[in-house]
Order: C-alpha cells, then structure tokens, then sequence
C-alpha cells in the first residue's frame, strides 16, 4: 500500500477510534464497579488487570498512530498479510497479545482460549459489523440483513434460518440440482480453452449458480454465451459490493463516513442491485409456487427454502428477499476462492488426488452425479478439505467477537466493548506434526474408530464457531465437494510451474496473491 492510502488510513482509524476510545474508558469504568457481574472463567484470585496484557507499548497504543505503525513502510505488511503481522506478534508477545488494529483488539492464539470465548458469547453473540455497511443502512433506512444485524433483531432473522439450514439434509436435498451445475462447469472445462482469468471468474459463476438454486429456485444461467440481463447484473453488483467492502476496511475509503464519495456510491448502487434482482426473482419463484400448488403439482418432497420460510409467520416479504439476497451475497465469493485453494492444494500433491479419486469412483464410478449416501461415504473428500482449510485458512483473522459483557480470559479481564480476534490460523500451524504438510491422513480415524490427530477440536474451524457461526456451511461444504468430485471425476489437475509456490493473501477471504494457472488434463 502506498504511503498515501496510508494516511487515508490513518485518518480512516482517527474517527472510529475516537468513537471505540470513549466506549472503551466508560467500559473500564463500569467494569471496575461491576467486578461482580464478571464473567469468570478462571480463579479470580489471579486475575490480573486489562493493562497488563503483553502487546506493543508506547506509541503502538496510540489511536490511530499505532495501527499505521504495523504497516508499511514501518513494517513490511499490508492489511492483506495482517495473518503474517499477528504471527509475528504472536512469536514476540505469546499466545495473548492486546494491540491495536484500528480499535484495541485482543488477538488470541491457544484453542483453550477460544473455547473460553464461546462458552462465553451468550444468545446473541455480537460480531463487529463492517463500517460501511453500518453508514449504508443509516443513509438509507433499508432493512438490515443477518451479517450486520445484532441482538434480538439478528436473532428474529437467524433462528426461522437455522432450523432450516442446518439440519443434516438441508444441503443434500438440492444435491439433484447442484450436480446439474457441477456438471455444466465440467462440459464447458473440457469443451473450451479458458484463461486463467476465465477460469477464476467461472468458479466465481459456479459459486452464484449454485447457490441461486437455492435462494430463487431458479438457475441463473451464468455459463450460457450470453446470460441474461438481470443474471449478470447480480453477478456484477456482488463483485462491485465485495470491492467497495474491501476497500472501505482495508482504509482505501474513509470519507464515505460524511458525504458519498465514489466507494460508497459503488457500494450503494450494488446492494441496490442485489436487492432488486433477488426481489424480482423472489416474487417470480413465488408466483411458479402458487400456480404449482393450485394445480397440485407441488410435490411435497421438492426442497424448497423460499416456500418454507413464506409459511414463518414472523417473516414479511421484505425479511425474506433480504435474507435471500444476503445467502446468495454471502455464499458466492467466499466458497468459489475456498474451491480454488482446495484444488491448488491437490494439485501439489499428486498422490493424495489419486487417493481422491480412488474413493470417488469407489463411490459415484466415472460418471455418476454425487449422492447423499456417496457423499457421507467419502471420508477422504471430507479430510481432504479440512486439511487444505488448514493449511490455507479462508479469513486472515479468523473469528471475531465483541464482548457483550466483561470476560476474564488466561487471567486477564477483559472489559465489556473490546474486541477479540480468535486467530485459528497460527494454531493450525502450530498445534500439529509436519504442519506444512498436506495430510489429509491426519483427519482420518484409525480402524478401531479412534480420531488419529489429537489437536484440539476448535483450531480448524472455518466456518467460525457458535450462535453465530456460518448459516450456509452445509451449502459451502457440498458445493466444494460436489465440483472437485466432478472435475477429478474427468480431470488431473496440475499447476503451471510459475503458480507452483502460489502465494495466499487476503482480501475479505483467502485469496491467491497471482491468479493460480491450473491446467486440467482430461483422464
Ligand atoms: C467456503 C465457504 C464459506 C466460508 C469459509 C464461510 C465462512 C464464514 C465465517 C467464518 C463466518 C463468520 C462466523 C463466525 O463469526 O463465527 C460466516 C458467516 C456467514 N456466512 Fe459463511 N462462509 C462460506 C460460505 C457461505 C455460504 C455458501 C453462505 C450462504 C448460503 C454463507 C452465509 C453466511 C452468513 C449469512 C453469515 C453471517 C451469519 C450471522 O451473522 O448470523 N456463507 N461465514
């Protein structure tokens, strides 16, 4: 990052850390007079005071200063190689550091420490929105969906969702038609020559498509030669919300705060657009509905997440085209960059492919399209996706978490407001045998049904953890299994030399620092 968006930077964290600085001191204030209402999770005896947690003193405290003095030119880190910084400092301070990353942040390193967090996050656990999402819904007074929203209100809008998103079939029940997708990316793999930047934005197609299905009961059609208008319009407008996001947290925009400069207007026009299409389609699927129901074609096993939620009584239509919009939002990019760093990761190791392989024409043969007895057969497919989720985490800071009340954590007191960064990354390379390894073995079970790895059960949690954990996991899980079953069904998958040591950055998630030049050879 240049030192000019440096100073944006600052400025950028100047006012935020005005706002979390005061919040801050009347937290330690009421924290000292409400000892008594304190979270415990350790013998209070020791318990030693928020102050004393190791991190960088002196001017590294300092609003606004502090946090620019991570960064380049001080340091030779960007906000996308945050991961490394928090190692760094994890290697200095140990596996507690308190530091500021904008606000005062605690940064946790030790599973132990998580599970402290969890035991302790309470019905509504609180996940810090993204700012500009906050500005957006002041500005426009549009309803808020699930990933902003707290308290309560988050909670109305996720419980009609979790009984209905995470039970166990609730992604196998549209395994029918995410093979149909999965099966069209392999035609067009095999029928045409894509650049590598095709191919990026085909697995970014891919991750749309598939979701769609479930969130408007429709097929977008985003590998037809020309997709329709409002189909390319969504896919763009995520692409456009996901910039502007990024941009606004990574300190490229702060003046969005008091007037609509260029990324706030982007980010607006886009949620716009998303949520105007996912209206549209919305009230479309609802229509084929009625009509299937008046001349009683509905078949009563069809899945079907729209017509489930149009029978909660708490929801108004608003509620579900927000909720809509906000699944196909939130499961696009996140799960077609985790496809691409699970397919890197078998490509680097030829023999755990073929191993892969092996089990998925054991399972489904040559051709066949993945069934829900196949897929909960295919524990290699399952390890071999936790082990690259370990190796190559999909967020840079892991989980995150604002505390909802004041928490003692390894005997420090943590006050009520402070932020805390459960960062699993550095565990999942500390914590196991050859860690820069790529074994999916060491998720296996041996033959008398004993776990084989030891480590503990909260470092590899991509999805985060809790209350507030991924709603769309089951769906993310099944779309990865589905298009690397599909494409090792046809397909060696190899790298080009050059993206052989591939580099992982992030952005909102995992990414790779040069698009990865995969070459598929058909079998
Ligand atoms: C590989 C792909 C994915 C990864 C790695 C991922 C990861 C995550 C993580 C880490 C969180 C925060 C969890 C926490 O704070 O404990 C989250 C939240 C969320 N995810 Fe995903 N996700 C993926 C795919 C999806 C998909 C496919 C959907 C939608 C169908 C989705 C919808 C959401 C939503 C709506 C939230 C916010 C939940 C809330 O605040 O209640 N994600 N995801």
């Amino acid at each position: 990052m240049p030192i000019s968006s440096n100073i944006w930077t600052m400025w950028a964290i100047k006012i935020s850390d005005q706002a979390v600085s005061l919040r801050w001191l009347i937290n330690r204030i009421t924290a000292r007079a409400m000892t008594s209402s304190t979270t415990m999770s350790s013998n209070q005896s020791e318990v030693k005071p928020f102050e004393s947690i190791p991190g960088p003193r002196g001017m590294y405290q300092w609003p606004i200063i502090g946090t620019l003095l991570h960064y380049k030119p001080f340091t030779r880190h960007t906000p996308e190689t945050l991961h490394e910084f928090l190692n760094e400092q994890f290697d200095k301070y140990g596996p507690v550091v308190k530091l500021r990353l904008g606000p005062t942040v605690v940064a946790l390193s030790d599973p132990k420490d998580f599970e402290t967090v969890i035991r302790h996050e309470g019905k509504y656990p609180r996940r810090p929105s993204i700012e500009i999402s906050t500005v957006f819904y002041k500005r426009t007074g549009m309803r808020e969906d699930l990933g902003h929203l707290q308290g309560p209100a988050w909670h109305a809008l996720r419980a009609p969702l979790n009984r209905r998103l995470l039970k166990a079939d609730s992604a196998t029940l549209y395994l029918d038609q995410q093979n149909e997708v999965a099966d069209d990316f392999v035609k067009i793999l095999a029928s045409k020559n894509l650049s590598p930047e095709e191919l990026e934005d085909m697995f970014y197609r891919y991750a749309a498509e598939s979701i769609a299905v479930v969130t408007f009961n429709t097929r977008l059609r985003l590998f037809d030669q020309n997709p329709n208008e409002k189909s390319v319009q969504i896919v763009e407008a995520s692409k456009a919300a996901l910039q502007a996001t990024q941009d606004s947290v990574f300190g490229k925009s702060f003046a969005h705060k008091w007037y609509k400069n260029s990324t706030y207007k982007m980010f607006e026009e886009a949620i716009g657009i998303i949520r105007s299409v996912s209206a549209a389609h919305v009230s479309q699927a609802q229509t084929a509905l009625e009509n299937k129901v008046k001349s009683g074609q509905l078949k009563e096993d069809e899945p079907n997440l729209l017509l489930s939620l149009l029978s909660e009584k708490d929801l108004t239509q608003e509620d579900i085209v927000v909720i809509m919009a906000t699944l196909y939002s939130a499961g696009t990019d996140s799960t077609a960059k985790n496809i691409q760093v699970f397919l890197y990761n078998l490509a680097k190791n030829p023999e755990k492919q073929e191993l892969l392989r092996r089990e998925i024409f054991e399972n489904v043969g040559k051709n066949g399209p993945l069934s829900a007895k196949a897929l909960s057969n295919m524990v290699y497919l399952k390890a071999a996706l936790k082990e690259s989720f370990r190796l190559n985490f999909p967020t840079s800071v892991g989980m995150m978490r604002e505390l909802t009340e004041d928490l003692v954590v390894r005997n420090y007191r943590v006050p009520a407001g402070v932020r805390l960064l459960l960062f699993n990354p550095r565990a999942a390379r500390t914590e196991f045998d050859s860690p820069e390894k790529y074994l999916p073995e060491r998720w296996l079970r041996s033959d008398d049904g004993a776990k084989k790895d030891t480590a503990h059960n909260m470092i590899v949690l991509p999805f985060g953890h809790g209350a507030r954990s991924c709603i769309g996991r089951r769906f993310a899980l099944q779309e990865v299994y589905l298009l690397a079953t599909k494409i090792l069904q046809s397909f060696y998958v190899d790298v080009e030399p050059e993206s052989y040591q591939t580099k992982f950055i992030y952005k909102i998630f995992i990414d790779a620092e040069k698009t990865i030049k995969f070459k598929f050879t058909k079998i």
